[in-house]
């Protein structure tokens, strides 16, 4: 046999070896996920008997002289969503987490009785002692980066938007999820826009399907695939696009999926809460309008800006204790039993895209924490550790962003920063 035909004959033999590994590892991975999916179900079942058990425990006691106040009834969903989690995740019981934080006191801040529920206000401006209790819980969430690992398993992040007229949203969000350290960020957009998403990076996996006759079949083949996803960066307000959407949404809470919702996603919440409602994975970022925009959908009465905490509270409440993070001069993260305020020094630069920024990266904390065993957090809500670490990430990032670029800072200048904001502010 010549030479030639040996090689030929070798690379064909080792290529069918690295086939057969290939197979026999996605089948070791499979049976690894299954088996971990059978020991989440087991745990799921466990809590919610114990929840059951604690519920029953805590009952409200009737309070003769405690006056009630109506506009602050909180309206508590305590229940476990029964929900398969998506594969890889370590399952968070977040109706132990309630009752953890119900019955902890909270450290430094607040704490105020509103009927037979406690209210704990952290506030945590980095720079200050607070810094020393959320951002430790943010690290011991992030995980270490060695060898041992393969693609993916750091996170697989989805974001739901990209239409004719916002290419920019969802580029900033998926991108930011890669730069914190995700693996794979899939963004899935309308046909229009796909070129143009992936002709400004190639790092990206871009699905031209949102408005396609069967989006929501073909998003939802890649669902079991991830780990979070965010929903409503550049999507519009189409009602087909909302439409398909909401129906991801719905699919993902099934699957015990983070959801992140920002933007115009939150246009659709606004119109229709029940989509959320209640789902304990589910994470809301709206700014000023947004927020507004929700709390009088959902109050049937205008907002009254004296006191943004205690109106973000309620919203949350009144969203099933939904976490919320209300964006602005200090970022307010609410799950309606805990506040954490964000100061993180950032700039006076307010350019559009900073919030798909936080979204995004906050796609890949919200799969970290809430992947992470349940002593990582302290008990504390995987998605306010979560979203803490988002918000001072984007906030420092801005503000380093400035010291460089000063008025020109633009969002593409705060995603070149996140490497370093990241190291400085949980690595160092
Ligand atoms: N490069 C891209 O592709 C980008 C695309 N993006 C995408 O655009 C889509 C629409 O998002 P949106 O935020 O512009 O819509 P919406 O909520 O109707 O706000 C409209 C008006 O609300 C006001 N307003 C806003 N914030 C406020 C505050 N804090 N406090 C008070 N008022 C405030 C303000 O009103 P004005 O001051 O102009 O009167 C503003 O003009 C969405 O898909 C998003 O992802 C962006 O991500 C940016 C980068
Ligand atoms: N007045 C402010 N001072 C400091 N930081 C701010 C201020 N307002 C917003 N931020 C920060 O900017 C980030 C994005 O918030 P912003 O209100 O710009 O979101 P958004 O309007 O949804 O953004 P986008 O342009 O992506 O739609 C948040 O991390 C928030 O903390």
């Amino acid at each position: 046999m010549s030479l030639e035909k040996l090689m030929e004959k070798f690379l064909e033999q080792s290529m069918e070896a690295e086939d057969n590994f290939y197979r026999l590892e996605e089948q070791r991975l499979q049976v690894e996920d299954k088996r971990r999916e059978e020991e989440h179900s087991r745990e799921l079942q466990m809590l919610q008997m114990l929840g059951q058990i604690f519920a029953s425990i805590r009952m409200p006691s009737p309070a003769p002289t405690a006056t009630p106040q109506p506009s602050f009834i909180p309206q508590t969903n305590l229940t476990v969503p029964l929900a398969r989690p998506s594969l890889g995740n370590r399952n968070h019981p977040p109706a132990l987490i309630d009752f953890a934080s119900h019955s902890q006191a909270a450290g430094p801040g607040l704490l105020m009785e509103e009927g037979d529920f406690q209210f704990i206000e952290r506030s945590f401006s980095l720079g200050t002692s607070g810094m020393d209790n959320v951002i430790p819980l943010v690290r011991n969430t992030i995980p270490p980066l060695t060898s041992k690992k393969h693609k993916g398993q750091d996170g697989r992040i989805g974001i739901i938007g990209g239409c004719q007229e916002y290419t920019g949203a969802p580029f900033f969000a998926a991108i930011s999820a890669l730069k914190v350290g995700a693996d794979l960020s899939h963004v899935f957009c309308t046909k229009d826009a796909a070129p143009v998403i992936k002709s400004y990076s190639p790092e990206l996996i871009v699905h031209p399907v949102l408005d396609s006759p069967n989006a929501v079949e073909e998003i939802e083949k890649w669902l079991p695939r991830l780990h979070s996803v965010v929903v409503g960066p550049g999507l519009g307000r189409e009602d087909m696009l909302l439409k398909n959407a909401k129906e991801i949404i719905e699919r993902s809470k099934l699957r015990g999926i983070p959801v992140i919702i920002d933007a115009d996603g939150l246009w659709l919440v606004a119109k229709e809460p029940s989509v959320i409602q209640g789902y304990q994975r589910g994470i809301l970022t709206p700014n000023f309008m947004e927020f507004t925009r929700l709390y009088e959908a959902m109050h049937h009465e205008p907002l009254d800006s004296s006191d943004h905490k205690r109106s973000a509270q309620q919203l949350s409440i009144a969203l099933g204790h939904l976490t919320l993070v209300l964006k602005g001069e200090e970022d307010i993260i609410t799950d309606g039993k805990n506040i954490l305020t964000c100061s993180q020094e950032g700039s006076g630069r307010r350019c559009g895209g900073q919030g798909d920024l936080l979204s995004g990266s906050l796609g890949a904390f919200a799969h970290w924490a809430f992947s992470s065993p349940s002593d990582a957090t302290k008990g504390m809500n995987p998605s306010l550790v979560a979203a803490f670490g988002a918000t001072s990430l984007t906030r420092q990032c801005n503000r380093q962003a400035f010291h460089k670029h000063g008025r020109s800072t633009t969002t593409s200048d705060m995603i070149q920063e996140i490497n370093s904001a990241f190291k400085k502010l949980f690595e160092s």
